[in-house]
């Protein structure tokens, strides 16, 4: 496939994935929201800001004109954070092309809304099903630009436009399975931030391993919940987009979520924790519309609500994990 692809946001998710594009065989610009880091890209053949050690493949131009990315794009992959989404795309859907496929790459929910990513293109863009996709796994960024093999789902409600998009997207480290259950795995990439966030704040306590097992397999069982509530497969998130997912932030130090996550364990604030990271942290602000998002289904997220009193400063992380020990008992399967 030689397709040309427009990737919107060249951060650390949207490079790596205009990199495997462009491995790919697709022809790829770049969407960089400033124009110094597209002419740098452009002049310097890696993202300094980002990647500054790894070269990109030929066949990615960057650009800071959307007009440009989106000009004859048959796919447009969308990579900036969640909450930017709905105004950003608002500029870029009347430049692209009225067939043109949009991939969400975000894993977040949007605040107020409570609307998944999938939702807000279909909003802004009024695409049919048929248009929208959404791609999620365990990829970190920083594994996928050293090509580490991983594997991802691309879902589409449209199965044909999936299997096109797994064609133009698969390269020898990066195995994309197709799957027809959008909300089910956008729903596991969103939600495995927050449990991210919660075994970091474990973590950073020094809990110990058993606890991290309990707060991945409990988060599973939580936004298994939900995506049941919402019409989602419970199979998906058991798969890549939910379990693998789960596993791969929650355990590696390359995780912003997780590693936030430690900060708040360790007794930082949210502030003082954005101020040391400096990176795009989902879970941080998505778990106010998870959270939004149970309450609208009426599902009982115990590991998501702690983390947003966490996160809100309404609970202190050792207070937290007496409290959620201290839930009345239950039975494992519901
Ligand atoms: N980094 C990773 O390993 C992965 C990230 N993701 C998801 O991808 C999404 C993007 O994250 P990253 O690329 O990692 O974050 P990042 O912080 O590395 O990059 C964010 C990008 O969004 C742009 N941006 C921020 N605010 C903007 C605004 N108001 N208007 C236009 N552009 C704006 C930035 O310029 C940057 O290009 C997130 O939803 C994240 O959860 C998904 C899979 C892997
Ligand atoms: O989504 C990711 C891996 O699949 C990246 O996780 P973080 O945003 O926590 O770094």
């Amino acid at each position: 496939m030689t397709a040309h692809v427009g990737v919107f946001g060249a951060g650390s998710w949207g490079t790596a994935a205009a990199m495997i594009l462009a491995d790919a065989g697709c022809r790829v610009t770049l969407w960089a929201r400033r124009p110094e880091l597209a002419e740098a890209i452009n002049e310097s053949g890696t993202n300094p800001d980002y990647f500054p050690e790894f070269a990109l493949p030929p066949g990615i131009t960057a650009t800071a004109d959307p007009a440009e990315a989106a000009k004859d794009a048959e796919v447009a992959f969308l990579a900036v954070t969640a909450q930017t989404l709905r105004a950003n795309l608002a500029d870029w859907a009347p430049l692209l092309p009225p067939e043109s496929v949009l991939v969400s790459l975000m894993k977040g929910v949007e605040l107020g809304t409570a609307k998944l990513m999938s939702e807000v293109i279909a909003d802004v863009a009024d695409a049919g099903p048929e248009r929208i996709a959404v791609v999620s796994g365990p990829n970190l960024a920083g594994e996928i630009v050293r090509r580490q093999p991983a594997a991802s789902v691309v879902a589409c409600k449209n199965l044909a436009v999936a299997e096109r998009l797994q064609a133009a997207c698969r390269t020898p480290y990066f195995r994309p399975y197709t799957n027809t259950d959008v909300i089910g795995c956008e729903l596991g990439g969103a939600v495995k931030n927050v449990i991210a966030l919660a075994v970091g704040i474990a973590d950073g306590q020094k809990l110990g391993d058993n606890t991290k097992a309990a707060l991945i397999t409990r988060g599973l069982a939580e936004t298994t919940r939900l995506g049941q509530a919402m019409g989602a497969e419970a199979l998906t998130l058991a798969g890549l987009a939910g379990m693998g997912d789960l596993v791969a932030t929650c355990s590696s130090p390359l995780s912003r979520n997780h590693t936030f996550g430690v900060n708040l364990g360790r007794g930082r604030t949210v502030p003082e924790t954005a101020a040391i990271t400096k990176q795009t942290a989902e879970g941080v602000t998505s778990c106010e519309s998870v959270l939004d998002l149970a309450r609208r289904h009426g599902v009982d997220m115990p590991i998501t609500e702690t983390v947003v009193d966490i996160v809100h400063g309404r609970k202190a992380p050792k207070e937290a994990v007496k409290e959620l020990m201290s839930r009345t008992a239950k039975p494992e399967l519901r």
